[in-house]
């Protein structure tokens, strides 16, 4: 009996299947995406005729599978980089007919749970959303995902590297690292909720785990202190402003130091620390930089410090919630151009801080970012918990107060001191 069930639904799949292919709505993501440039009119004309793109190729990648396209010559790769949520969409699109493709009875073991595993097979369907990327090198590569990034990559000692290297973020295959020594700088924008923060918690904790003896910070906390409260005693942390007033003086501190960091290699005729052979780092930190976005003297310092801080490794950070073109103006994204942006709530704002749309299409799911270094990829940040940064930072508190106390401690050899978690660098 369930032979026969079995055998009937196999036939009225493969006499659907064929129907399907040919007349119907498309049934594979290759022939969807071709639909949709059709659909979506992403066409140009050339010799009286409407070109589209040509699928010249595909391949299974881990995940998913990657859809290699040719683009007529006028059409902007940019404008479909721009309007992925309309690919995006395509492909999950369900129509009001249960989705089933024949080949799904490949999976079913026939037996008397038969209908059940069925069953299964269609809510999963249901459920399950895929997930693009798209990238432009002479070819237009479109990855399509089956199943979501995880929700949730928790931090752990095995994430540290050697040298200046943060974790980003997990991009399904891999963990994505920045590397201050060769990228410099970083811009990170979001919309409240979504892990920038914690994020920058992360940053600050990780390298004060990898390098307690060489980094120092100073950390402008505008969102009155709410954030880098819990690092303000830590030995490492060199200024600490919590009101724009405040955060000019720090800059121009900051400013000055370099200086005094860029004389003393030049005149020993090196061009930059590495080349020195200078350990010390020094990170400036700010937390909601929209604040004093409206100062001009304090944006042409922190581009002054974006633009010159990568020879005497001094890195600025620079965080904001509200990514306009006046918060993230174009001379500090031109002297920071690697940038990491969770969820948005406008293309616009996306372009403000990656040059292109996307980060507003991000599932809204915490610590979900695109990371841009060059080309963008999506990631899932590792989370740190509270407790983790507390265990890890409290070694490190020391007497609060003035800025020579805390070099003088910056100063101190770390060997009497015990590191809080025992961790193995790879
Ligand atoms: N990488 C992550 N993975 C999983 N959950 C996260 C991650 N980052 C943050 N979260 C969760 O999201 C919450 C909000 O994160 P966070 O405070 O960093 O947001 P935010 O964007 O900085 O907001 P605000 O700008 O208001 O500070 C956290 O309390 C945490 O529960």
């Amino acid at each position: 009996m369930i032979v026969e069930i079995g055998s009937t639904m196999i036939m009225a799949g493969v006499a659907g299947y064929s129907y399907l292919k040919t007349k119907g709505p498309a049934t594979n993501d290759g022939e969807k995406i071709q639909r949709i440039f059709a659909n979506s009119g992403w066409t140009v004309q050339e010799d009286g005729k409407m070109k589209t793109v040509r699928m010249r190729r595909k391949r299974k990648i881990e995940g998913g599978t990657e859809y290699v396209l040719q683009l007529p010559l006028g059409m902007s790769s940019k404008e479909i980089i721009d309007k992925q949520n309309v690919l995006e969409d395509g492909l999950n699109r369900r129509s009001k007919y249960i989705e089933f493709d024949p080949r799904d009875l490949l999976q079913v073991k026939w037996d008397k749970t038969a209908l059940k595993q069925i069953r299964k097979i269609v809510t999963d369907k249901k459920i399950a959303r895929k997930e693009i990327e798209i990238d432009f090198d002479g070819m237009l590569r479109i990855r399509v995902y089956n199943q979501p990034l995880a929700k949730q990559i928790d931090w752990k000692g095995d994430l540290l590297r050697n040298g200046w290297k943060v974790p980003i973020g997990f991009n399904r295959k891999e963990m994505i690292y920045h590397d201050f020594d060769k990228l410099y700088s970083l811009i990170v924008a979001g919309t409240p909720g979504y892990g920038k923060s914690q994020y920058l918690n992360m940053l600050i904790t990780t390298l004060i785990i990898m390098q307690p003896q060489n980094v120092s910070f100073s950390l402008i906390d505008l969102k009155e202190g709410a954030e880098f409260n819990k690092f303000k005693d830590l030995k490492q942390v060199k200024r600490y402003a919590t009101e724009p007033e405040e955060a000019k003086n720090v800059l121009e501190a900051v400013q000055e130091d370099m200086k005094k960091v860029y004389q003393d290699f030049i005149s020993k005729g090196y061009s930059n620390v590495k080349e020195a052979g200078i350990k010390k780092r020094h990170f400036i930190i700010i937390d909601e930089g929209a604040d004093i976005a409206g100062d001009q003297s304090c944006i042409d310092l922190l581009t002054e410090i974006g633009r010159k801080g990568r020879a005497a490794g001094f890195y600025p950070v620079y965080a904001t919630q509200y990514p306009t073109s006046r918060s993230v103006p174009i001379d500090m994204k031109r002297n920071i151009p690697t940038r990491l942006t969770f969820v948005l709530d406008s293309g616009t704002a996306s372009s403000n801080v990656l040059d292109q749309a996307g980060a507003e299409d991000l599932p809204m799911i915490p610590g979900r970012a695109i990371y841009k270094n060059v080309r963008c990829q999506t990631v899932q940040t590792p989370y740190m918990s509270d407790e983790q940064i507390k265990v890890c930072v409290k070694p490190h508190i020391t007497i609060k107060g003035k800025d020579d106390q805390r070099e003088q401690h910056l100063d101190k050899t770390e060997s009497s001191r015990k590191r809080p978690l025992e961790f193995e660098k790879v």
